[in-house]
């Protein structure tokens, strides 16, 4: 829900059956309250942060979240490119909490899908994140996104079944390769 007031909308969600209820938590004031009134109300909860909106931001949140949703491009319409510089972002969620959802939307195809699934130390460094380093190691593969939003990739794509499947099948083996 990219909306000014996303606890306006919960209750009419769970009565849709809706299972995850993401919002951006810029505009909010309380998060934690409304996190608490989305699980409540039976959802899961998802907190997205648009891409100025540094890891900071969210990582008092991270312990009432089942996923957080890194925006890759600015939000508001398909058919941008992919902020590759966004990856700091995913790769440092999931080094401290390895078992979290962490979702990349915006810019996500077949080009693109590698970086987001694997975050390795080589690649991103994180300071350019402002998160301090995380790793001493180089080269070290990291597993990276496991729910992923894509939109042009797969409307302009011939065969939308094969790269769906190309796209999974990239995610999962990069779990599978970490052990995530
Ligand atoms: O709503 C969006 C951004 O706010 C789109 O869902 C997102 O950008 C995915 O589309 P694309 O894969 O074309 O970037």
């Amino acid at each position: 829900m990219m909306v000014s007031e996303p606890g306006k909308w919960v209750e009419p969600m769970a009565d849709a059956g809706v299972n995850q209820y993401t919002f951006h938590i810029e505009p909010v004031k309380e998060v934690i309250p409304l996190c608490r009134k989305i699980r409540e109300a039976g959802m899961k909860v998802g907190l997205a942060l648009k891409p100025a909106t540094g890891i900071n931001a969210v990582r008092q949140y991270i312990d009432h979240a089942d996923m957080i949703l890194i925006m890759t491009v600015e939000p508001g319409f398909g058919g941008q490119k992919f902020m590759n510089d966004m990856m700091p972002k995913v790769q440092w969620l999931r080094h401290n909490y390895p078992s979290l959802d962490i979702e990349v939307d915006g810019g996500v195809g077949l080009n693109t899908i590698t970086a987001c699934a694997e975050v390795g130390t080589a690649n991103f460094k994180c300071y350019q994140a402002g998160l301090g380093n995380i790793s001493k190691g180089e080269n070290v593969l990291q597993a990276g996104a496991n729910m992923i939003v894509s939109g042009t990739a797969i409307i302009n794509a011939t065969d939308q079944r094969a790269v769906m499947a190309s796209l999974r099948e990239t995610v999962e083996s990069s779990i599978h390769k970490c052990n995530v």
